[in-house]
């Protein structure tokens, strides 16, 4: 469970160049909520993930993960609870380590009993048995340096790395957005297939309206630092991207303005 209360950020406050990021966000995620935040540039998203993921502290307000709170806890000490992955395939994994290497990192993170310990047969076969599932071939790679991978393998790797320790709250900040269109689709299954799984509560950022209508139970849209519109359950499998576009010109009074916006695939 994840719990945003009156959060809100500025930065360079008090100057010519102050940025309003985030104005007083509440949000609730219930275990197993699968929520999509989509929003016109600037909006605040990237801020908001960042706050959860503790690389970025609120001016005000509380980030609680499982009735804890965390708000300054360093992002060090958080990623225990949380898994991340981000739009560049490079930004999740260690290029210089091998898939094996990775995967044992990712499996540290979350249980220090098991940092360092190395690579026994009995891992490697568990390791093997995580990657056939994602059905893309690495099972035979284990020994290959990830800086080999092409993007979309290593992005399935990083959705892998922070997914299989099971983490509170999966973060995906337009994870899908620097790959091609038919590997961001495959992306896109590997991220439906893992979050079912392993009932992951997920908030996932994405430029892609039709991407955000389509996954997950909820449907976010911020603008100006704040959540103007939210839909769930069958509200949500009734929208479409005119809609959407629509009901944020009726709030906002002027036109949705994002540069990367795909409406339709
Ligand atoms: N580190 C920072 N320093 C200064 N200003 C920042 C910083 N990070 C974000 N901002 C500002 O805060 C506001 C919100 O930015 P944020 O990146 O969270 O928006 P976003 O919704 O992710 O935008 P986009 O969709 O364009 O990536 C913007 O005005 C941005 O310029």
């Amino acid at each position: 469970m994840l719990e945003l209360k009156q959060i809100s950020k500025v930065f360079y406050e008090g100057t010519p160049d102050e940025r309003k990021a985030l104005n007083g966000v509440d949000l609730t995620l219930k275990d197993g909520d699968f929520v999509t935040v989509i929003g016109s540039n600037g909006a605040g998203k990237s801020t908001l993930l960042n706050i959860i993921a503790g690389v970025l502290f609120p001016d005000f307000g509380s980030v609680s993960v499982n009735n804890k709170e965390v708000t300054f806890v360093p992002e060090y000490k958080r990623s225990k609870l949380i898994g991340r992955v981000f739009q560049d395939p490079m930004a999740g994994t260690a290029p210089n380590m091998t898939i094996e290497e990775n995967l044992a990192l990712a499996l540290g993170r979350s249980n220090k009993r098991s940092l360092f310990r190395g690579v026994n047969a009995k891992r490697r076969e568990e390791f093997q048995e995580l990657l056939a599932s994602i059905d893309i071939g690495l099972e035979d790679r284990l020994n290959t340096k990830v800086g080999l991978l092409s993007g979309g393998e290593r992005q399935a790797l990083s959705l892998l790395m922070a997914t299989f320790t099971k983490p509170s709250i999966l973060l995906l900040d337009e994870h899908t957005a620097a790959l091609d269109p038919a590997r961001a689709e495959l992306i896109t299954n590997i991220t439906k297939d893992l979050v079912k799984k392993h009932q992951l509560t997920t908030l996932m950022v994405t430029h892609q309206m039709d991407q955000a209508i389509n996954l997950g139970n909820r449907l976010f849209m911020m603008d100006s630092g704040q959540i103007i519109f939210e839909a769930q359950d069958k509200e949500k499998e009734k929208l479409t991207v005119d809609g959407l576009i629509e009901e944020f010109q009726k709030i906002r009074g002027k036109q949705f303005a994002s540069d990367r916006t795909v409406l339709t695939s």
